[in-house]
Protein backbone atom coordinates (compact mmCIF):
# COMPACT_ATOMS: atom_id res chain seq x y z
CA UNK A 1 0.00 0.00 0.00
CA UNK A 2 2.58 2.38 0.85
CA UNK A 3 5.20 1.65 -1.88
CA UNK A 4 1.60 2.41 -4.54
CA UNK A 5 1.21 5.94 -2.56
CA UNK A 6 4.84 6.00 -2.99
CA UNK A 7 4.65 6.08 -6.50
CA UNK A 8 1.95 8.11 -7.46
CA UNK A 9 3.72 10.95 -5.23
CA UNK A 10 6.79 10.54 -7.31
CA UNK A 11 4.81 10.92 -10.54
CA UNK A 12 3.03 14.21 -9.67
CA UNK A 13 6.26 15.19 -8.35
CA UNK A 14 8.71 14.31 -10.98
CA UNK A 15 6.94 12.64 -13.89
CA UNK A 16 3.83 15.27 -14.43
CA UNK A 17 5.78 18.03 -14.17
CA UNK A 18 8.46 16.01 -16.83
CA UNK A 19 5.67 15.35 -18.66
CA UNK A 20 4.36 18.59 -18.81
CA UNK A 21 7.65 20.01 -19.98
CA UNK A 22 8.14 17.61 -22.53
CA UNK A 23 4.65 18.04 -24.32
CA UNK A 24 5.44 22.20 -23.92
CA UNK A 25 8.82 21.72 -25.91
CA UNK A 26 8.36 18.68 -28.54
CA UNK A 27 6.81 21.02 -31.35
CA UNK A 28 9.68 23.57 -30.33
CA UNK A 29 12.54 20.84 -30.75
CA UNK A 30 10.39 19.08 -33.67
CA UNK A 31 10.26 22.01 -35.91
CA UNK A 32 12.16 25.15 -34.62
CA UNK A 33 15.65 23.45 -33.48
CA UNK A 34 16.62 21.95 -36.61
CA UNK A 35 16.02 25.77 -37.89
CA UNK A 36 17.65 27.41 -35.10
CA UNK A 37 20.60 25.53 -35.77
CA UNK A 38 20.65 25.93 -39.35
CA UNK A 39 19.94 29.46 -39.82
CA UNK A 40 22.82 30.28 -36.89
CA UNK A 41 25.64 32.17 -37.66
CA UNK A 42 24.02 33.56 -40.83
CA UNK A 43 22.56 36.84 -39.46
CA UNK A 44 18.97 35.14 -40.08
CA UNK A 45 16.56 33.62 -37.97
CA UNK A 46 13.01 32.20 -37.37
CA UNK A 47 10.62 34.67 -36.23
CA UNK A 48 10.07 34.57 -32.47
CA UNK A 49 7.08 33.05 -31.07
CA UNK A 50 6.28 29.20 -29.57
CA UNK A 51 4.94 26.05 -31.93
CA UNK A 52 2.62 24.87 -28.94
CA UNK A 53 1.98 21.14 -27.85
CA UNK A 54 1.80 17.77 -29.81
CA UNK A 55 -0.92 18.03 -32.52
CA UNK A 56 -2.99 20.80 -31.07
CA UNK A 57 -0.05 23.44 -31.97
CA UNK A 58 -1.11 27.03 -30.52
CA UNK A 59 -4.63 25.53 -31.30
CA UNK A 60 -5.86 25.77 -27.87
CA UNK A 61 -4.52 28.87 -27.16
CA UNK A 62 -6.10 30.64 -30.65
CA UNK A 63 -9.78 29.28 -29.03
CA UNK A 64 -9.35 30.36 -25.81
CA UNK A 65 -8.91 33.87 -27.18
CA UNK A 66 -11.63 33.24 -30.31
CA UNK A 67 -14.14 31.25 -28.52
CA UNK A 68 -13.90 31.51 -24.12
CA UNK A 69 -12.45 35.35 -23.89
CA UNK A 70 -14.37 36.70 -26.90
CA UNK A 71 -11.36 39.01 -27.11
CA UNK A 72 -9.43 37.80 -30.72
CA UNK A 73 -7.06 40.71 -30.81
CA UNK A 74 -5.98 39.56 -27.66
CA UNK A 75 -4.15 36.64 -29.56
CA UNK A 76 -1.49 39.08 -31.46
CA UNK A 77 -1.78 41.54 -28.74
CA UNK A 78 -0.34 38.93 -26.08
CA UNK A 79 2.45 37.44 -28.76
CA UNK A 80 3.57 41.53 -29.09
CA UNK A 81 3.98 41.66 -25.49
CA UNK A 82 5.91 38.35 -25.18
CA UNK A 83 8.08 38.60 -27.43
CA UNK A 84 8.15 42.11 -29.13
CA UNK A 85 7.00 43.77 -32.17
CA UNK A 86 10.26 42.60 -34.74
CA UNK A 87 8.31 43.01 -37.81
CA UNK A 88 4.95 41.87 -36.76
CA UNK A 89 5.69 38.15 -37.36
CA UNK A 90 5.53 35.59 -35.51
CA UNK A 91 6.39 31.65 -35.63
CA UNK A 92 3.05 29.27 -34.41
CA UNK A 93 1.62 25.76 -35.16
CA UNK A 94 -2.16 26.63 -36.13
CA UNK A 95 -4.29 24.38 -38.04
CA UNK A 96 -2.57 21.56 -38.61
CA UNK A 97 1.01 23.12 -39.79
CA UNK A 98 3.45 25.12 -38.54
CA UNK A 99 2.82 28.86 -39.34
CA UNK A 100 4.03 31.90 -39.52
CA UNK A 101 1.28 34.51 -38.50
CA UNK A 102 2.26 37.87 -40.33
CA UNK A 103 0.31 41.09 -38.72
CA UNK A 104 1.94 44.15 -39.78
CA UNK A 105 1.53 46.17 -42.97
CA UNK A 106 5.05 45.51 -44.74
CA UNK A 107 5.34 41.77 -44.50
CA UNK A 108 1.62 41.04 -45.58
CA UNK A 109 2.41 43.24 -48.51
CA UNK A 110 5.64 41.37 -48.97
CA UNK A 111 3.63 37.98 -48.61
CA UNK A 112 0.76 39.33 -50.62
CA UNK A 113 2.87 40.24 -54.09
CA UNK A 114 5.52 37.69 -53.94
CA UNK A 115 3.19 34.90 -55.72
CA UNK A 116 6.72 33.07 -56.62
CA UNK A 117 6.74 31.97 -53.19
CA UNK A 118 3.65 31.94 -51.50
CA UNK A 119 0.67 30.41 -53.25
CA UNK A 120 -2.83 30.40 -52.52
CA UNK A 121 -4.05 26.44 -51.88
CA UNK A 122 -7.65 26.12 -51.00
CA UNK A 123 -8.50 22.85 -48.40
CA UNK A 124 -10.62 20.36 -50.23
CA UNK A 125 -9.99 21.89 -53.36
CA UNK A 126 -12.06 19.66 -55.28
CA UNK A 127 -15.37 20.88 -53.03
CA UNK A 128 -14.51 24.37 -54.53
CA UNK A 129 -13.53 23.63 -58.19
CA UNK A 130 -10.37 22.64 -59.49
CA UNK A 131 -10.75 25.06 -62.25
CA UNK A 132 -11.90 28.00 -59.88
CA UNK A 133 -10.44 31.29 -60.07
CA UNK A 134 -9.05 30.84 -56.22
CA UNK A 135 -7.75 27.19 -56.99
CA UNK A 136 -5.25 27.65 -60.36
CA UNK A 137 -1.52 29.56 -60.32
CA UNK A 138 0.02 31.48 -62.44
CA UNK A 139 -0.78 32.36 -65.75
CA UNK A 140 -4.16 30.16 -65.70
CA UNK A 141 -4.76 31.92 -62.45
CA UNK A 142 -3.88 35.29 -64.57
CA UNK A 143 -6.15 34.53 -67.65
CA UNK A 144 -9.43 33.48 -65.23
CA UNK A 145 -9.06 36.28 -63.39
CA UNK A 146 -9.12 38.53 -66.35
CA UNK A 147 -12.85 36.76 -67.31
CA UNK A 148 -14.16 36.77 -64.17
CA UNK A 149 -13.33 40.43 -63.30
CA UNK A 150 -14.23 41.63 -66.66
CA UNK A 151 -17.95 39.88 -66.72
CA UNK A 152 -18.49 40.90 -62.42
CA UNK A 153 -16.80 44.66 -62.53
CA UNK A 154 -16.96 45.69 -66.20
CA UNK A 155 -19.24 49.49 -66.23
CA UNK A 156 -22.62 47.53 -68.12
CA UNK A 157 -22.53 44.61 -65.91
CA UNK A 158 -22.41 46.91 -62.80
CA UNK A 159 -24.98 48.69 -64.49
CA UNK A 160 -26.61 45.67 -64.93
CA UNK A 161 -26.13 44.36 -61.51
CA UNK A 162 -27.50 47.74 -59.27
CA UNK A 163 -30.70 47.22 -61.55
CA UNK A 164 -31.07 43.80 -60.84
CA UNK A 165 -30.39 43.89 -57.15
CA UNK A 166 -32.73 46.55 -55.55
CA UNK A 167 -36.50 44.71 -56.44
CA UNK A 168 -35.75 41.97 -54.26
CA UNK A 169 -33.44 44.36 -51.60
CA UNK A 170 -37.18 46.50 -51.74
CA UNK A 171 -39.05 43.48 -51.53
CA UNK A 172 -37.35 42.11 -48.74
CA UNK A 173 -37.25 45.11 -46.83
CA UNK A 174 -41.09 45.74 -47.15
CA UNK A 175 -41.29 41.85 -45.98
CA UNK A 176 -39.41 42.47 -42.75
CA UNK A 177 -41.40 45.66 -41.35
CA UNK A 178 -44.77 43.86 -42.35
CA UNK A 179 -43.16 41.15 -39.88
CA UNK A 180 -42.22 43.84 -37.60
CA UNK A 181 -39.44 41.29 -36.05
CA UNK A 182 -36.65 39.82 -37.70
CA UNK A 183 -33.06 37.76 -37.33
CA UNK A 184 -31.03 39.76 -39.42
CA UNK A 185 -28.30 37.34 -40.11
CA UNK A 186 -30.94 35.08 -41.65
CA UNK A 187 -32.77 37.42 -43.43
CA UNK A 188 -29.66 39.02 -45.12
CA UNK A 189 -28.74 35.61 -46.10
CA UNK A 190 -31.92 34.88 -47.82
CA UNK A 191 -32.06 37.96 -49.74
CA UNK A 192 -28.28 37.63 -50.73
CA UNK A 193 -28.89 34.28 -52.02
CA UNK A 194 -31.91 35.51 -54.34
CA UNK A 195 -29.75 37.94 -55.61
CA UNK A 196 -27.17 35.61 -56.06
CA UNK A 197 -29.44 33.42 -57.95
CA UNK A 198 -31.10 36.00 -59.84
CA UNK A 199 -27.22 37.72 -60.98
CA UNK A 200 -25.51 34.63 -61.66
CA UNK A 201 -28.19 32.09 -62.87
CA UNK A 202 -31.07 33.98 -63.56
CA UNK A 203 -33.11 31.77 -61.22
CA UNK A 204 -36.37 34.02 -59.78
CA UNK A 205 -36.90 33.04 -56.11
CA UNK A 206 -38.52 29.31 -55.69
CA UNK A 207 -38.33 25.85 -54.24
CA UNK A 208 -35.23 24.91 -56.47
CA UNK A 209 -33.28 28.17 -55.23
CA UNK A 210 -34.26 27.11 -51.69
CA UNK A 211 -33.39 23.76 -52.60
CA UNK A 212 -29.92 25.15 -53.50
CA UNK A 213 -29.10 27.16 -50.90
CA UNK A 214 -29.25 24.27 -48.69
CA UNK A 215 -26.90 22.75 -50.87
CA UNK A 216 -24.48 25.44 -50.53
CA UNK A 217 -24.27 25.26 -46.67
CA UNK A 218 -24.25 21.21 -46.56
CA UNK A 219 -20.65 22.61 -49.58
CA UNK A 220 -19.70 25.22 -47.49
CA UNK A 221 -19.46 22.94 -44.14
CA UNK A 222 -17.09 20.75 -46.05
CA UNK A 223 -14.20 22.91 -47.39
CA UNK A 224 -12.26 22.99 -43.85
CA UNK A 225 -13.59 19.91 -42.68
CA UNK A 226 -11.27 16.51 -42.26
CA UNK A 227 -11.46 15.41 -45.83
CA UNK A 228 -12.93 12.08 -44.62
CA UNK A 229 -14.94 10.33 -46.88
CA UNK A 230 -17.37 8.08 -44.51
CA UNK A 231 -20.91 7.91 -44.60
CA UNK A 232 -21.78 10.66 -42.16
CA UNK A 233 -18.53 12.99 -42.07
CA UNK A 234 -19.50 17.13 -43.38
CA UNK A 235 -16.78 16.34 -46.33
CA UNK A 236 -19.48 13.45 -47.65
CA UNK A 237 -22.16 15.52 -46.77
CA UNK A 238 -20.21 18.22 -48.99
CA UNK A 239 -18.80 16.15 -51.90
CA UNK A 240 -22.90 14.73 -52.48
CA UNK A 241 -24.03 18.59 -52.57
CA UNK A 242 -21.41 19.67 -55.11
CA UNK A 243 -22.76 17.06 -57.45
CA UNK A 244 -26.14 18.16 -56.87
CA UNK A 245 -25.30 21.64 -57.71
CA UNK A 246 -23.14 21.03 -60.44
CA UNK A 247 -26.26 19.28 -62.09
CA UNK A 248 -28.54 22.23 -61.63
CA UNK A 249 -25.91 24.53 -63.15
CA UNK A 250 -24.88 22.16 -65.98
CA UNK A 251 -28.57 21.84 -67.16
CA UNK A 252 -29.13 25.77 -67.05
CA UNK A 253 -25.73 25.88 -69.16
CA UNK A 254 -26.92 23.54 -71.61
CA UNK A 255 -30.20 25.41 -71.74
CA UNK A 256 -28.22 28.65 -72.10
CA UNK A 257 -26.37 27.56 -75.26
CA UNK A 258 -29.56 26.50 -77.28
CA UNK A 259 -31.23 30.31 -76.46
CA UNK A 260 -31.45 32.85 -78.88
CA UNK A 261 -32.77 36.03 -79.78
CA UNK A 262 -35.16 37.17 -77.30
CA UNK A 263 -35.02 33.95 -75.38
CA UNK A 264 -31.36 35.05 -73.86
CA UNK A 265 -30.47 36.16 -70.71
CA UNK A 266 -27.57 38.31 -69.54
CA UNK A 267 -26.67 36.88 -66.04
CA UNK A 268 -22.64 36.37 -65.16
CA UNK A 269 -22.98 32.40 -66.43
CA UNK A 270 -23.47 34.18 -69.66
CA UNK A 271 -20.56 36.38 -69.36
CA UNK A 272 -18.37 33.60 -68.24
CA UNK A 273 -19.72 32.17 -71.60
CA UNK A 274 -19.32 34.64 -73.84
CA UNK A 275 -15.85 36.51 -72.97
CA UNK A 276 -13.19 35.63 -74.90
CA UNK A 277 -8.88 35.88 -74.25
CA UNK A 278 -6.97 37.53 -76.44
CA UNK A 279 -6.61 34.51 -78.33
CA UNK A 280 -10.09 34.33 -79.26
CA UNK A 281 -10.59 31.03 -76.92
CA UNK A 282 -13.22 30.71 -74.10
CA UNK A 283 -14.07 29.09 -71.38
CA UNK A 284 -14.72 25.37 -71.20
CA UNK A 285 -18.06 24.56 -69.76
CA UNK A 286 -16.38 23.07 -66.66
CA UNK A 287 -14.81 25.93 -66.10
CA UNK A 288 -17.53 28.05 -66.41
CA UNK A 289 -19.24 25.45 -63.38
CA UNK A 290 -16.44 25.48 -61.13
CA UNK A 291 -16.51 29.21 -61.83
CA UNK A 292 -20.08 29.56 -60.85
CA UNK A 293 -19.82 27.19 -57.63
CA UNK A 294 -16.63 29.02 -56.61
CA UNK A 295 -18.26 32.75 -56.79
CA UNK A 296 -21.27 31.67 -54.78
CA UNK A 297 -18.84 29.96 -52.37
CA UNK A 298 -17.11 33.49 -52.19
CA UNK A 299 -20.02 35.94 -52.42
CA UNK A 300 -22.89 34.65 -50.02
CA UNK A 301 -21.32 34.38 -46.65
CA UNK A 302 -19.44 37.33 -47.08
CA UNK A 303 -21.88 40.03 -48.37
CA UNK A 304 -24.98 38.81 -46.22
CA UNK A 305 -22.73 39.11 -43.13
CA UNK A 306 -21.75 42.96 -44.35
CA UNK A 307 -25.30 43.77 -44.42
CA UNK A 308 -26.14 42.30 -41.26
CA UNK A 309 -23.21 44.59 -39.88
CA UNK A 310 -23.86 47.69 -41.44
CA UNK A 311 -27.31 47.51 -40.07
CA UNK A 312 -25.99 46.61 -36.62
CA UNK A 313 -23.52 49.28 -36.57
CA UNK A 314 -26.41 51.81 -37.49
CA UNK A 315 -28.41 50.86 -34.40
CA UNK A 316 -25.47 51.48 -32.40
CA UNK A 317 -24.64 54.68 -33.47
CA UNK A 318 -27.57 56.97 -34.02
CA UNK A 319 -25.27 59.95 -35.08
CA UNK A 320 -23.79 57.95 -38.45
CA UNK A 321 -27.36 56.80 -39.39
CA UNK A 322 -29.01 60.33 -39.27
CA UNK A 323 -26.06 61.40 -42.06
CA UNK A 324 -26.82 58.45 -43.90
CA UNK A 325 -30.15 58.88 -44.07
CA UNK A 326 -29.54 62.83 -45.00
CA UNK A 327 -27.60 62.12 -48.21
CA UNK A 328 -30.05 59.14 -49.26
CA UNK A 329 -32.89 61.30 -48.53
CA UNK A 330 -31.46 64.01 -50.97
CA UNK A 331 -30.81 61.74 -53.92
CA UNK A 332 -33.93 60.38 -52.75
CA UNK A 333 -36.08 63.73 -53.52
CA UNK A 334 -33.85 64.32 -56.60
CA UNK A 335 -34.71 61.16 -58.12
CA UNK A 336 -37.68 60.64 -60.42
CA UNK A 337 -37.68 56.40 -60.08
CA UNK A 338 -37.33 54.86 -57.19
CA UNK A 339 -34.20 52.83 -57.91
CA UNK A 340 -30.79 54.17 -57.58
CA UNK A 341 -28.34 53.62 -60.87
CA UNK A 342 -24.37 53.13 -60.93
CA UNK A 343 -23.76 56.65 -61.53
CA UNK A 344 -26.16 57.82 -58.28
CA UNK A 345 -24.09 54.83 -55.95
CA UNK A 346 -21.08 56.49 -56.99
CA UNK A 347 -21.74 59.93 -56.01
CA UNK A 348 -23.06 58.93 -52.75
CA UNK A 349 -20.12 59.85 -50.41
CA UNK A 350 -21.08 59.63 -46.96
CA UNK A 351 -22.85 56.04 -47.85
CA UNK A 352 -19.67 55.11 -49.35
CA UNK A 353 -17.78 55.62 -46.24
CA UNK A 354 -19.55 53.78 -43.87
CA UNK A 355 -19.82 50.75 -46.60
CA UNK A 356 -15.82 51.21 -46.08
CA UNK A 357 -16.15 51.44 -42.01
CA UNK A 358 -18.92 48.64 -42.01
CA UNK A 359 -16.03 46.28 -43.92
CA UNK A 360 -13.21 47.16 -41.60
CA UNK A 361 -15.20 46.69 -38.43
CA UNK A 362 -16.77 43.65 -39.49
CA UNK A 363 -13.80 41.70 -40.37
CA UNK A 364 -15.89 39.00 -42.12
CA UNK A 365 -12.17 37.68 -43.55
CA UNK A 366 -10.08 37.49 -40.64
CA UNK A 367 -7.55 36.13 -42.31
CA UNK A 368 -6.18 34.68 -45.01
CA UNK A 369 -3.68 31.64 -45.93
CA UNK A 370 -1.07 31.11 -48.17
CA UNK A 371 1.65 28.44 -48.43
CA UNK A 372 5.78 29.34 -48.67
CA UNK A 373 7.36 27.10 -51.61
CA UNK A 374 10.73 28.07 -51.01
CA UNK A 375 12.13 29.02 -47.57
CA UNK A 376 12.04 32.98 -48.09
CA UNK A 377 14.29 36.10 -46.07
CA UNK A 378 12.32 39.00 -44.58
CA UNK A 379 14.39 41.60 -42.70
CA UNK A 380 16.48 39.30 -41.17
CA UNK A 381 13.83 36.62 -40.26
CA UNK A 382 13.63 33.63 -42.21
CA UNK A 383 10.10 31.89 -43.58
CA UNK A 384 10.49 28.13 -43.80
CA UNK A 385 9.47 26.32 -47.12
CA UNK A 386 6.66 24.69 -46.91
CA UNK A 387 4.90 26.24 -43.57
CA UNK A 388 1.54 28.69 -43.92
CA UNK A 389 1.81 32.11 -44.20
CA UNK A 390 -1.83 33.27 -42.09
CA UNK A 391 -2.00 36.92 -42.77
CA UNK A 392 -4.10 38.46 -40.18
CA UNK A 393 -5.99 41.00 -41.86
CA UNK A 394 -8.42 41.61 -38.90
CA UNK A 395 -5.55 43.14 -36.87
CA UNK A 396 -4.46 45.73 -39.08
CA UNK A 397 -8.03 47.20 -39.07
CA UNK A 398 -8.36 46.82 -35.05
CA UNK A 399 -4.46 48.12 -34.16
CA UNK A 400 -5.04 51.44 -32.85
CA UNK A 401 -1.33 52.37 -34.58
CA UNK A 402 -3.11 51.48 -37.80
CA UNK A 403 -6.85 53.59 -37.40
CA UNK A 404 -7.47 55.74 -33.95
CA UNK A 405 -9.97 54.76 -32.12
CA UNK A 406 -10.65 51.37 -33.93
CA UNK A 407 -13.77 50.20 -32.07
CA UNK A 408 -15.72 53.49 -32.92
CA UNK A 409 -17.54 53.31 -35.82
CA UNK A 410 -16.51 56.52 -37.39
CA UNK A 411 -17.22 56.42 -41.23
CA UNK A 412 -15.35 60.24 -41.74
CA UNK A 413 -11.98 58.41 -40.76
CA UNK A 414 -12.17 57.95 -44.54
CA UNK A 415 -12.33 61.43 -45.39
CA UNK A 416 -8.31 61.08 -45.79
CA UNK A 417 -7.33 57.88 -47.51
CA UNK A 418 -5.76 54.62 -44.93
CA UNK A 419 -2.45 54.33 -44.68
CA UNK A 420 -0.77 51.98 -47.09
CA UNK A 421 -1.16 48.69 -46.54
CA UNK A 422 -3.36 49.03 -43.30
CA UNK A 423 -6.79 48.21 -45.08
CA UNK A 424 -7.16 45.02 -46.44
CA UNK A 425 -10.65 43.91 -46.28
CA UNK A 426 -10.17 42.57 -49.51
CA UNK A 427 -6.44 41.22 -49.33
CA UNK A 428 -3.86 42.55 -51.71
CA UNK A 429 -1.53 41.51 -54.56
CA UNK A 430 -2.76 39.44 -57.62
CA UNK A 431 -5.53 37.83 -55.72
CA UNK A 432 -7.68 40.44 -54.29
CA UNK A 433 -11.18 40.03 -54.12
CA UNK A 434 -12.40 39.98 -57.90
CA UNK A 435 -15.95 40.36 -56.24
CA UNK A 436 -15.06 44.06 -54.42
CA UNK A 437 -16.77 46.53 -56.44
CA UNK A 438 -19.72 44.26 -56.23
CA UNK A 439 -19.80 43.68 -52.83
CA UNK A 440 -19.62 47.05 -52.01
CA UNK A 441 -22.46 47.70 -54.46
CA UNK A 442 -24.80 45.95 -53.24
CA UNK A 443 -24.06 46.85 -49.51
CA UNK A 444 -24.39 50.79 -50.82
CA UNK A 445 -28.29 49.86 -52.32
CA UNK A 446 -28.89 47.91 -49.15
CA UNK A 447 -27.94 51.35 -46.91
CA UNK A 448 -30.10 53.16 -49.37
CA UNK A 449 -33.10 51.36 -49.33
CA UNK A 450 -32.89 50.66 -45.40
CA UNK A 451 -31.92 54.03 -44.30
CA UNK A 452 -34.75 55.99 -46.49
CA UNK A 453 -37.45 53.64 -45.72
CA UNK A 454 -37.07 52.18 -42.48
CA UNK A 455 -35.82 52.37 -38.54
CA UNK A 456 -35.06 49.75 -36.59
CA UNK A 457 -33.65 48.60 -32.75
CA UNK A 458 -31.49 45.77 -31.43
CA UNK A 459 -33.73 43.50 -29.41
CA UNK A 460 -30.28 42.47 -27.52
CA UNK A 461 -27.77 45.40 -28.34
CA UNK A 462 -25.71 43.74 -25.35
CA UNK A 463 -25.50 40.40 -27.04
CA UNK A 464 -22.04 38.32 -27.14
CA UNK A 465 -19.83 38.44 -29.94
CA UNK A 466 -18.80 34.95 -31.26
CA UNK A 467 -16.23 35.25 -34.01
CA UNK A 468 -16.06 31.60 -35.24
CA UNK A 469 -16.88 30.50 -38.01
CA UNK A 470 -17.19 34.28 -38.43
CA UNK A 471 -18.00 37.11 -36.44
CA UNK A 472 -21.51 37.73 -35.20
CA UNK A 473 -23.07 38.33 -32.02
CA UNK A 474 -24.68 35.60 -30.71
CA UNK A 475 -28.61 36.21 -31.29
CA UNK A 476 -27.66 36.58 -35.02
CA UNK A 477 -28.87 40.42 -34.75
CA UNK A 478 -32.62 40.34 -33.85
CA UNK A 479 -34.21 43.37 -34.47
CA UNK A 480 -37.71 45.37 -34.33
CA UNK A 481 -38.15 47.02 -38.05
CA UNK A 482 -40.98 48.94 -39.43
CA UNK A 483 -41.59 51.86 -42.17
CA UNK A 484 -40.52 55.44 -40.78
C1 LIG B 1 -17.86 41.87 -48.15
C2 LIG B 1 -17.72 40.90 -48.98
C3 LIG B 1 -16.42 40.23 -49.32
C4 LIG B 1 -15.25 40.15 -48.62
C5 LIG B 1 -14.91 40.74 -47.25
C6 LIG B 1 -14.32 39.38 -49.43
C7 LIG B 1 -13.01 39.11 -49.07
C8 LIG B 1 -12.11 38.45 -49.88
C9 LIG B 1 -10.71 38.24 -49.56
C10 LIG B 1 -10.03 38.69 -48.28
C11 LIG B 1 -10.15 37.58 -50.61
C12 LIG B 1 -8.67 37.20 -50.74
C13 LIG B 1 -8.45 35.76 -50.38
C14 LIG B 1 -6.97 35.41 -50.38
O1 LIG B 1 -6.12 36.24 -50.64
O2 LIG B 1 -6.69 34.26 -50.06
C15 LIG B 1 -11.19 37.35 -51.59
C16 LIG B 1 -10.99 36.69 -52.78
C17 LIG B 1 -11.98 36.45 -53.69
N1 LIG B 1 -13.28 36.92 -53.64
FE1 LIG B 1 -14.10 38.03 -52.17
N2 LIG B 1 -14.95 39.01 -50.59
C18 LIG B 1 -16.23 39.52 -50.58
C19 LIG B 1 -17.20 39.38 -51.55
C20 LIG B 1 -17.03 38.73 -52.74
C21 LIG B 1 -18.02 38.62 -53.79
C22 LIG B 1 -19.41 39.27 -53.74
C23 LIG B 1 -17.47 37.86 -54.79
C24 LIG B 1 -18.04 37.44 -56.11
C25 LIG B 1 -19.26 37.20 -56.34
C26 LIG B 1 -16.12 37.50 -54.37
C27 LIG B 1 -15.25 36.76 -55.12
C28 LIG B 1 -13.94 36.50 -54.77
C29 LIG B 1 -13.04 35.70 -55.58
C30 LIG B 1 -13.38 35.02 -56.91
C31 LIG B 1 -11.82 35.67 -54.92
C32 LIG B 1 -10.54 34.94 -55.36
C33 LIG B 1 -9.71 35.86 -56.22
C34 LIG B 1 -8.45 35.20 -56.77
O3 LIG B 1 -8.02 34.17 -56.25
O4 LIG B 1 -7.92 35.77 -57.74
N3 LIG B 1 -15.89 38.04 -53.13
N4 LIG B 1 -12.36 37.89 -51.14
Amino acid sequence: METTSGVWVAFFLGGLPILGCLMWLWNEIWYALPLKFRYSGTGTRLPPGHMGIPFFGEMITFLWYFKVLRRPDELINSKRRKYGDGVGMYRTHLFGSPSIIACFPAINKFVFWSDDVFIHEWPNVDLVGQTSLGAVHGEAHTRLRSFVSNALNRPDALRRITAALQPGMVAALQSWAQKGRVKMYDEAKKVTFENIGKLFVSFEPGPLLDTMDKLFNGLVQGIRAQPSNFPGTAFRRAIQCRKKLEAIFRVQLEKKKNQSGAEKSNDLMDGLMQIEDDEGKKLSDQEVLDNIVSLVIAGYQSTSLSSMWALYFLAKFPNVLEKLREENMAIKRDKKGDFLTSEDVSKMKYTNKVVEETLRMANVSATVFRLATKEVEFEGYKIPKGWKVIIWLRYLHTNPENFDDPMCFNPDRWNKPARSGTYQVFGGGSRICAGNMLARLQIALFLHHLSVGYKWELLNPDADMNYLPYPIPADGVEVKISEI
